[in-house]
């Protein structure tokens, strides 16, 4: 908690700027480790569990060959991106340390997210969602995002790289009905954005759906904020990721009778498979069904054990 403060108040005395694209600070200070560290013993490793480990075999020697990867993913806290790495440290430590994640600008603005952040590779955007909270700023905040799509363009030119995005633009709710949370809906536009940005790239791509549970740990307030500064509950819990095979956009929407009915079909189809493997998640972790809650598509296991 020390360390933390310490990061916290050194920005406050003088702030870091994120560029459009941001490589994670290793040295002299190692932020990545530094969140690493933080966010572990949030986990509750006895009642956590990851879906399909097989998959990130198959996507380690994809990256290794040049090609890229896409994971088209819902959203559920701050830590994200710690979870992700903390799931998959000790099976796929090259996967995790090089991953590249899609933020918004409240993680590189607010301080308290700020030293976390500085430690992941990102691409820094203005949330769609966030677009119109200050009328002034609109301008400004679409400039800004033409510049981090032109540096994703070019980081996916080198190849061999892995990309997270959420397409809902911000992190998951629970229903107020019901109290029950389940992955936001996707932006059809943003999924189709990356896309072509994966095709258009010049290496092979490959884009997949990857569903995260872990809003125990870390839960967002309960409606989207505008102000930044909201108030952080933290707690001990089990989390989960999973992901499913690549989604082919030709295969899913032969059938398609024109471009939009394409765009939205392969959006749809990658929502629906995070949400069933977050029902998979959500029966092993909260149902306390462990690793039985696995389906003949999503196989769980403890990759740590
Ligand atoms: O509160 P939200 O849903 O706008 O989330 C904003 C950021 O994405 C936090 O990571």
């Amino acid at each position: 908690m020390s360390v933390c403060l310490d990061r916290v108040l050194l920005d406050v005395e003088e702030p870091f700027v994120f560029s459009p694209y941001h490589k994670a600070l290793r040295k002299p200070f190692d932020y990545y480790m530094f969140g690493q560290n933080y966010i572990r013993p949030l986990i509750d490793f006895g009642n956590s569990y990851v879906g399909n480990i097989s998959i990130f075999y198959d996507i380690q020697e994809k990256l290794q060959q040049g090609h890229n990867v896409v994971f088209i993913s819902n959203h559920q806290t701050e830590a994200d991106p710690a979870v992700i790495a903390l799931l998959l440290e000790m099976t796929h430590p090259y996967i995790v340390e090089n991953m590249t994640y899609i933020a918004g600008d409240r993680v590189v603005t607010d301080p308290l997210c700020k030293p976390f952040s500085m430690g992941r590779n990102l691409i820094c955007v203005y949330s769609k969602k966030h677009m119109l909270d200050v009328p002034e700023l609109v301008d400004m905040k679409r400039r800004a995002n033409t510049r981090s799509l032109k540096e994703m363009a070019v980081l996916l030119r080198s190849g061999s790289q892995l990309v997270w995005i959420a397409p809902s633009g911000g992190r998951d709710r629970p229903d107020p009905k019901t109290g029950e949370w389940h992955p936001a809906p996707f932006d059809t536009s943003s999924v189709d954005n990356m896309r072509r940005l994966v095709e258009h790239s010049g290496v092979p791509g490959h884009i997949y759906p990857l569903a995260l549970l872990c809003h125990d740990i870390m839960p967002p307030p309960l409606q989207v904020e505008k102000e930044i500064g909201e108030r952080r509950v933290i707690a001990f819990h089990g989390v989960g990721l999973s992901i499913e095979p690549e989604f082919n956009f030709n295969d899913i929407t032969a059938s398609c009778e024109n471009s939009e009915q394409a765009k939205e079909t392969y959006s749809q189809a990658l929502y629906k498979s995070v949400n069933d493997q977050y029902d998979v998640l959500k029966s092993a972790i909260h149902g306390k069904q462990g690793i039985e809650a696995s389906t003949p598509s999503i196989s769980l296991s403890q990759p740590w054990n």
